[in-house]
């Protein structure tokens, strides 16, 4: 078992209860989506398990170990297998760097790392971004444009790169695709489950989007007012037994 949460709860006032007893099982190389509406705690789930969030109540676990954001020591541990992709690309490419600079950042905080793509010794630095690029389906001549002057797909594929650069065992992505037009959107799902095919990474893919996540994952888990009110296979998810809460969500995607 991968990833264990137990019991997670956040409360960020006496109003605000985000997340409410939360637990689930992640197995190695699957790919689980946790999938609600707007303010249900997705991405509050998807910050604390990044360790971008405190949290009071509950446990979470990698491989064993406890995943609680104040050790720095333990955090840097983590962030070398668990990375992430967000909606906002801009948050993750500096608008002031050459893509090649920001695709090795992570490989840079790491130079422990070696990772397998990189079949070929003596790599110039710009050399290592442009095979990043490619493993994204990017052109190489693109190392030397700024985030600027990309396409909101193509930044997606270089924070996806980015990502994936220091081989992560886990991947988590916060609504990756929820910006982008519908067919670029189809183009990033395909990349993800290509990618997560080849490496047998995990992915925790967080969105709003039933379709997107019935694209992608094994598992669904449904988040509402931040409780978890159905988990289910994904071969489930047309079965008698699902939640109504489920059963709506299916139904508003087939009407859209
Ligand atoms: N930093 C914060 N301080 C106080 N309340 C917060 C904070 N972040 C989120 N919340 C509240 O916690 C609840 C869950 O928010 P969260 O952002 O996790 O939901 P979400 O499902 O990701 O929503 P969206 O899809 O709109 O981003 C909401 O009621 C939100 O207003």
């Amino acid at each position: 078992m991968s990833l264990v949460v137990e019991g997670l709860s956040k409360q960020y006032s006496k109003q605000v209860q985000a997340l409410n007893h939360i637990s689930f099982r992640v197995n190695e190389g699957e790919c689980i989506g946790i999938v609600g509406e707007s303010g249900s705690g997705k991405s509050t789930l998807g910050r604390i398990l990044l360790g971008l969030e405190t949290y009071k109540e509950g446990s979470i676990t990698y491989y064993g170990k406890t995943i609680a954001p104040r050790k720095r020591s333990d955090l840097r541990q983590f962030r070398k297998s668990v990375q992430m992709v967000f909606q906002d690309s801009t948050s993750t490419l500096n608008p002031k760097l050459p893509i090649w600079k920001s695709l090795l950042e992570p490989l840079d905080n790491f130079k422990e790392i070696t990772p397998s793509f990189l079949k070929v010794e003596g790599l110039t630095r710009k050399e290592i971004a442009q095979e990043l690029l490619e493993i994204v389906g990017l052109d190489k001549e693109m190392v030397d444009r700024y985030p600027g002057e990309l396409s909101g797909g193509q930044k997606q594929r270089v924070s996806i790169a980015r990502a994936i650069s220091i081989e992560p065992s886990l991947l988590v992505c916060d609504e990756p695709t929820a910006s982008l037009d519908v067919t670029v959107q189809v183009q990033i799902l395909r990349l993800l489950k290509e990618l997560q095919q080849k490496t047998n990474m995990t992915i925790l893919f967080i969105s709003h989007d039933i379709r997107a996540v019935s694209f992608l994952c094994d598992k669904v888990m449904v988040l509402k007012d931040g409780s978890i009110v159905d988990q289910f296979e994904l071969s489930e998810i047309y079965d008698e037994g699902r939640h109504p809460y489920t059963k709506a969500l299916i139904q508003a995607a087939k009407i859209e």
